[in-house]
Parts: structure tokens; C-alpha cells; sequence
């Protein structure tokens, strides 16, 4: 399949039947107007080196996510993928260009040692409901949802330190939940994972997304067999992002990709 047949406005128009773009811009952002959860439009990302020059890290990257579903972002190492998370997280500034991802979103670390800060499992995940002003059989209904969400129920009285680090992410991703977050943002988070636990989580990010509230998912990782859990991916290289679509049509993209590849070294 050639890249031109995927392009992004392919697509967004084929996902939903609508031209692209079809909203209004605003300098800040992008306003939404269809059932998109993410949206980043012509995203370009520099740094400025010790000697003043700009370095582009991202080059007019542009992406769209329906709400309710699971996307991965893939691409080989220091394509610029956490980058893009970053500024989607709101946690970088693009240089240039337009984004719009629903709220409340959350961004979930790559280490999960890095995820869980209090000493039982529940706590962690009542965690950040300070802030609501709910009341305690609210919060412990939270706890409960979120934690049943990511096949975590039986670990309420857990002491955190005693998890394994995929049960770990998986308690990140409960208090996400428990926080109404309407997008999660999940940074390599199976990195660090043996592979039960890798499974383990992508599962729980899966059925997260399958409740009533519409929760939307942007995994990055280098797993091209994390794929198959997946409702859509993009491909970036280079800092540019070179294909979106579905996982079908990524994966035999990469296919050629590998397989002209081994045809150059091997002919
Ligand atoms: N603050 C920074 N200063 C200098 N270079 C940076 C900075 N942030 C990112 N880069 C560079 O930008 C490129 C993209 O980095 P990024 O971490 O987004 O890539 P990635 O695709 O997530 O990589 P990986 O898969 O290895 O985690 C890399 O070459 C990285 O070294």
C-alpha cells in the first residue's frame, strides 16, 4: 500500500465521512467539531541548541482519534513519538500548529516506579479525588469503578510496593479513571514489562475504554505485536508522521517496508 493512499484527510474522511478539515482554528488550538477525542494539525516541534540554532524535532505532524478507541503511536527510537505525546499531554508547546485533545486528559509514565506515590493500592487511586470535593462513599465508588475497569479489584488493600510493575501502570491508569479522564495518554508503558504483564496492562487499557463513559487511548510503543489490540495507529519517522490508519494497513506498510529492506542488505 503506498503512503499517498493513507494520507491523513484520506482517512479522517473515511473514518468520519467528513472532509478535512471541517472546524473552525483558533490560534491556541483546534476547536472540534466531530466526535474526535484527539486532534493535532501541522504540529512542528524545535529545540534551540547551545549554539542558538532551531533543531526541528517534529515536522508538520498531523493526527486524528476518534473518541472510544485505542491508538498506538509507533516509530524507531528518537522519531520523535514522546515528543508528540508531550505537546498532545500539554506538557510541550508546539512551535507551530494547532491541537485539540479532549478533557480531562492524563498522561501515564513510562517507569512505573515513577507512577505510584501512596502506600495502598486504594489510596493511589483516591489519590488525586482530592480535589473534587466528593464525598467518601463517592470517592470509594470511584476507587471501586476504576479499579474493577483494569482488573485490579482484589488489590484495594494492597501495600503498592508488593505490585509488579505492569499491576503497577495498571493502578496509574485506575486513578486516571477515577479522575474522569476522558483521554489517556500512555508513554512506552510496556518497556520495563515482562511479557504477562505487558499483555496484562494493554488488556486493562482496553476494557477501560469499554464503559459507558468514552474514554480514548494514545499508546506509544515499539511493539509491532502490541498491534493487534489496537483500532487505528500512526506510523512516525523522522520526526514527520508517515502514515495513520488501521493496524492492518500499518502492519503491511511495515511488511514492505522490512522486507525491502532485507532485500537491500541481503539482494
Ligand atoms: N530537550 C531535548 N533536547 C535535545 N534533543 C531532544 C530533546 N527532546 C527530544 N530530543 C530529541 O528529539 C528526538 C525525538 O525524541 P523523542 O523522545 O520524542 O523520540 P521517541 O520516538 O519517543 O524515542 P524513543 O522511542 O527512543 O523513546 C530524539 O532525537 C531526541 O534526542
Amino acid at each position: 500500500m503506498s503512503i499517498a493512499a493513507v494520507t491523513l484527510p484520506s482517512i479522517c474522511s473515511q473514518i468520519f465521512n467528513c472532509a478535512f478539515p471541517v472546524r473552525a482554528t483558533v490560534s491556541t488550538g483546534v476547536t472540534n467539531t466531530s466526535n474526535l477525542a484527539i486532534e493535532g494539525r501541522n504540529l512542528s516541534y524545535a529545540i534551540t541548541a547551545k549554539n542558538g540554532k532551531l533543531v526541528p524535532i517534529l515536522n508538520d505532524c498531523s493526527l486524528c482519534i476518534p473518541s472510544g478507541q485505542l491508538w498506538m503511536l509507533l516509530g524507531p527510537n528518537g522519531c520523535g513519538k514522546s515528543t508528540l505525546l508531550k505537546i498532545l499531554a500539554g506538557l510541550l508547546n508546539p512551535t507551530h500548529g494547532a491541537v485539540y485533545v479532549k478533557r480531562p486528559r492524563s498522561f501515564v509514565f513510562q517507569n512505573p516506579d515513577h507512577q505510584v506515590v501512596m502506600p495502598t493500592v486504594e489510596a493511589d487511586v483516591a489519590f488525586g479525588l482530592g480535589k473534587f470535593n466528593l464525598t467518601h462513599n463517592e470517592v470509594k465508588s470511584r476507587v471501586t469503578k476504576a479499579l474493577h475497569a483494569v482488573g485490579m479489584s482484589d488489590y484495594l488493600q494492597r501495600p503498592v510496593q508488593t505490585l509488579s510493575g505492569g499491576q503497577k501502570q495498571r493502578v496509574a491508569i485506575a486513578g486516571a479513571l477515577a479522575e474522569s479522564c476522558k483521554v489517556l495518554l500512555l508513554d512506552e508503558l510496556t518497556t520495563f514489562l515482562d511479557e504477562s504483564d505487558q499483555i496484562g496492562v494493554i488488556k486493562a487499557v482496553k476494557n477501560s475504554l469499554s464503559g459507558s463513559e468514552e474514554v480514548t487511548a494514545l499508546w506509544v510503543t515499539h511493539r509491532l505485536e502490541e498491534l493487534e489490540y489496537a483500532d487505528g495507529a500512526v506510523y512516525m519517522e523522522n520526526g514527520n508522521v508517515v502514515m495513520h490508519g488501521t493496524p492492518s494497513s500499518i502492519m503491511g506498510f511495515l511488511k514492505e517496508r522490512i522486507s525491502s529492506y532485507t532485500n537491500r542488505i541481503n539482494p
